[in-house]
């Protein structure tokens, strides 16, 4: 018995995967920076007032500063053609490594799993004011403890004017992660253990919309609940701190889709058409140049595999079982992805 449960249950996780191409969505979180600010001192937000006045000293002094020498961004521009004797390119370091600081994302791609999160960040990396960390930090659900200096540590070096930005889909539906990255819980009062209590709501609602066969406490089921896991964000963020990314439009239209993304980040809309090229053998949008290379390049092998068949039924009934906690979604974004 044990084992025909594992084996429906495999089967219903293929079901899934192939689903989650009609489930596809993103989220860019704006970062918030008043929750930065109070981040990067570890301070907690309650005593963020009372340092005010300490701020706007360390701001004049940068201000000063700043007046006295040429930003990075000028010394950039104004670069000799040929690299100075011992300077950052005779030791073979790239210069966006040795030049700018270290800083916290401004914006993070916080889900969802399977969108197509690593498209949007690989689209996002051409645009010459944007600098992120490629590797999945995972610093807001598996690796809170190790403190904040650490994730600065992991981010590329920017430069002024730019976006630093990081990916990790899974906070998204980390029950933690919103009020983690707002600042409201500091690392050293991060709660430790399992999952908070249980959601009644939530579970009521499963068992409404259950048809019996779906395993609505099944993490794969769970995870599409975009609703639930969006309520949770929205008690530390308003919506307009978010923007909702369609993941079949950075398939079928990538330049479109990243004008909006550009548009929101604040950024000069350099990403276009140019860009992208339709890779017939893969059946996706390729890069013609991606950062760091002149070549053209597809996303690697593990984005864009090849997926099961799934019996049309099967299909039915995930999308009759999502349909009520999509249309919500729906509502609460205020986009229609029309995944019916
Ligand atoms: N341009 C391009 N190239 C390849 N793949 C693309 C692209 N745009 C979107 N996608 C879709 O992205 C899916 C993987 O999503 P993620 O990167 O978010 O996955 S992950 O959660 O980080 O593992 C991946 O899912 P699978 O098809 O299941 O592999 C793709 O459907």
């Amino acid at each position: 018995m044990g084992c025909s449960g594992c084996r429906i249950r495999f089967n219903f996780g293929k079901a899934l995967s192939k689903a989650s191409l009609l489930l596809t969505m993103l989220l860019i979180s704006t970062y918030f920076i008043y929750c930065l600010t109070a981040l990067s001192d570890s301070i907690p937000r309650a005593l963020f007032a009372q340092r005010a006045l300490d701020y706007g000293i360390l701001e004049d002094r940068r201000r000063v500063l700043d007046e006295l020498r040429p930003s990075p961004r000028l010394l950039l521009a104004g670069a000799p053609a040929s690299p100075p004797p011992g300077g950052a390119q005779d030791s073979g370091i790239p210069v966006s490594n040795t030049f700018g600081t270290k800083k916290f994302p401004q914006a993070i791609i916080i889900g969802v799993k399977k969108g197509g999160t690593r498209a949007l960040l690989e689209f996002l990396r051409i645009h010459p004011d944007v600098r992120a960390v490629g590797a999945e930090p995972h610093f807001f659900d598996r690796f809170y403890e190790k403190g904040l200096d650490w994730y600065r540590e992991l981010m590329p070096r920017t430069l002024e004017g730019q976006i630093t930005m990081e990916k990790t889909p899974s906070y998204f539906v980390t029950k933690e992660a919103p009020g983690r990255v707002c600042g409201h819980e500091l690392p050293n009062q991060a709660h430790r253990g399992g999952p908070g209590p249980r959601d009644p709501g939530l579970s009521l609602a499963l068992k409404n919309a259950s048809s019996g066969l779906i395993d609505t406490a099944w993490n794969a089921v769970r995870i599409g609940l975009y609703a639930k896991h969006l309520e949770n964000w929205l008690r530390h963020f308003p919506l307009s701190h978010f923007l909702f990314v369609s993941g079949e439009r950075l398939v079928s239209d990538p330049a479109g889709e990243m004008g909006r993304v550009q548009d929101f980040l604040g950024l000069k809309r350099v990403i276009s058409d140019k860009h992208f090229y339709f890779n017939q053998t893969k059946g996706f949008p390729c890069l013609k140049k991606p950062e760091g290379s002149s070549r053209p390049r597809c996303l690697g092998k593990s984005k864009g595999r090849p997926h099961p068949h799934i019996p049309p039924e099967v299909l039915q009934r995930l999308r009759e079982f999502y349909r009520p906690f999509n249309h919500h979604f729906y509502q609460m974004s205020g986009r229609d992805f029309g995944w019916d």
